[in-house]
């Protein structure tokens, strides 16, 4: 019989079982070790996420305990979740950045504010409606005539100004040496700004008639309204409803329409006084200073080049200057008044800086005018004395208590969540955190603005008025320690004129009323600090200087 040697194949058999299992272990292994590799590897490649805050037991969103105390609850964000993380607040999931992460999202053109107004609320066509040149946001007509005609103007403008505010508050407050209860004085500021901001944008003429002057003050209101911005609890979508309902009769086309009706009948007479003077054969020079000056001259002046339509065009244009320009200053001098009244101590201060100010450029004056009259020299009508105790300009940049009071009150009575930027695409923070194309992003600024005494010395949390005096930090030097007016490619263009106008404000408040109260002090909390929707007003008792 024939015996088959089966142990070869057994055994074989075995071998090959076992380095098959072998095998299979080392591939199994390998995998294993493959997997792991792959996973920390992803691991490391998957940015980290942006952690939610916390809700307050009870709490849906985080509205309510960020309204009760701002800078707490911000404070308690960073400890808990670091400098970003989001928040469930205005109805939508937001991230919101800290520290120099602010600064990440300002110099990074990804991020844009209009865009995040517009996601929202559908501010640029609503906007845009009412111009018809210019539509494109980069060609920033509205940058190129503050940068260019109104900042290098403004010491020609302020004797303008001075005027227009010093005539609306005397006519607002009335006589007061008793003391006078003023119940709505944002109405005197709006006039004031109204009035003075109109003289400069269209000039006296234009200002002075009833219904462009309520189109300067309340256009923003008409804005607000039709946005809805004035109620924070209105829901972005039903914004755009508004906004639908709003386009085909827009109130602000009206206002618009109201400037150029004002407008036309004042721009005629320029152009027969013109046409006189050319007749009279007066000189080059002459002829240039008896110019207006105002912007709408400027704009008309320059209308090729900007690429104008027409006079509706032009007023359009106004419009959106008005937009950023009336709001903003009524709104940031108003609260300077209010720091007023609950500082007292600020007005003595305030008003000595100024006697002083005003004393020393009378005497430097006399000087200059006793030197000219040494040398044989004609007096230059600049140098009249009837001008020597002017608020001008440089008069201004000499009162640098004033200076840092302004400063200090825009610093602590910022929102302390704000300026909404929105990611146009998918963007990577320094810390590999992720916004997401279409991302909305806030600024914490409790992290810049208060609880930094690095960058604005010994107790921030606290209202500081002279804490800036000598110090470079001027009210429109702009940093991430202090954004009212933003940073970056879109920091306002337009805080030279707001600085100059608030100051001028805040100026004749001083040198008007030795006392400012609050009728009732329990109100005084309310004002102090910015609030989305917050329009409160109360009353103040104004006792003018004997
Ligand atoms: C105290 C008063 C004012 C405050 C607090 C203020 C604040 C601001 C802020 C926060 C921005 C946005 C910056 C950004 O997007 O990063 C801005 C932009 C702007 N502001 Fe002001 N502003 C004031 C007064 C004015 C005035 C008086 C004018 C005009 C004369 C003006 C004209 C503008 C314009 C045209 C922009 C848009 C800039 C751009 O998109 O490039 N603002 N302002």
């Amino acid at each position: 019989m024939h015996h088959f040697h089966i142990e070869i194949p057994q055994s074989l058999s075995k071998t090959c079982l076992d380095s098959l299992f072998k095998t299979l272990d080392q591939q199994r292994r390998k995998i294993a070790v493959s997997l792991h590799d792959y996973n920390t590897q992803s691991d490391k490649l998957r940015p980290p996420p942006i952690p939610m805050v916390s809700l307050r037991p009870g709490d849906k969103t985080h509205d309510k305990e960020y309204r009760e105390n701002q800078d707490k609850f911000l404070t308690r964000c960073q400890t808990e979740s670091g400098p970003v993380f989001k928040l469930l607040i205005h109805r939508l999931q937001i991230t919101v950045v800290s520290g120099d992460f602010i600064r990440e999202m300002f110099l990074n053109e990804n991020f844009s504010n209009v865009d995040a107004l517009n996601e929202l609320m559908g501010v640029k066509t609503f906007l845009h409606s009412l111009i018809k040149s210019g539509k494109n946001h980069d060609a920033r007509i509205q940058n190129s005539i503050i940068l260019d005609h109104l900042t290098p103007s403004l010491p020609k403008y302020q004797a303008e100004m001075v005027s227009a505010l010093e005539a609306a508050l005397v006519d607002g407050v009335g006589a007061c040496v008793k003391g006078r209860v003023v119940e709505c004085p944002i109405t005197i500021i709006q006039d004031m700004i109204g009035k003075s901001t109109g003289t400069v944008f269209m000039g006296a003429e234009v200002a002075n008639n009833s219904k462009a002057l309520e189109t300067f003050i309340m256009s923003m209101r008409d804005f607000t309204s039709v946005l809805g911005l004035n109620d924070v609890n209105i829901p972005f979508w039903r914004r755009w409803l508004n906004l639908k309902l709003m386009h085909f009769n827009n109130p602000l086309k009206h206002r618009v329409q109201t400037l150029a009706e004002a407008a036309t009948p004042v721009i005629l007479e320029r152009r027969r006084r013109e046409a006189r003077l050319i007749n009279e054969g007066v000189d080059a020079p002459q002829f240039i200073k008896a110019r207006p000056h105002d912007i709408l001259q400027k704009m008309l002046d320059r209308f090729d080049e900007y690429g104008f339509v027409d006079l509706e065009d032009i007023c359009g244009h106004i419009m959106l200057l008005i937009l950023t320009s009336v709001h903003t200053t009524i709104d940031a001098s108003t609260s300077m008044v209010y720091y007023l009244a609950a500082y007292p101590e600020t007005i003595p201060v305030l008003h000595r800086e100024q006697v002083q100010v005003l004393s020393a450029i009378q005497q430097e004056r006399q000087q200059e005018r006793t030197s000219c009259l040494s040398k044989g020299l004609e007096i230059s009508p600049e140098l009249d004395p009837a001008h020597d105790r002017d608020l001008s300009t440089a008069a201004l940049k000499r009162m640098v208590h004033l200076d840092s009071f302004q400063r200090e009150v825009l610093r602590c009575r910022t929102e302390a969540l704000t300026h909404f930027h929105m990611a146009g695409k998918e963007n990577i923070l320094s810390n590999g955190m992720v916004i997401p194309k279409y991302g909305m992003v806030l600024a914490n600024l409790t992290s810049t603005h208060a609880n930094n005494s690095a960058a604005h010395g010994p107790n921030p949390a606290k209202f500081h008025p002279w804490r800036y005096v000598g110090t470079f930090k001027t009210m429109t030097k702009v940093g991430v320690d202090y954004l009212p007016f933003g940073m970056g490619k879109h920091v306002c263009p337009g805080r030279f004129m707001a600085s100059q106008q608030t100051k001028t404000v805040v100026s004749l408040m001083v040198s008007k009323f030795e006392k400012i109260e609050f009728q009732d002090l329990g109100q005084a909390g309310s004002v102090l600090r910015t609030q989305h929707g917050n329009v409160a007003s109360p009353a103040l008792v104004f006792t003018s200087r004997g």
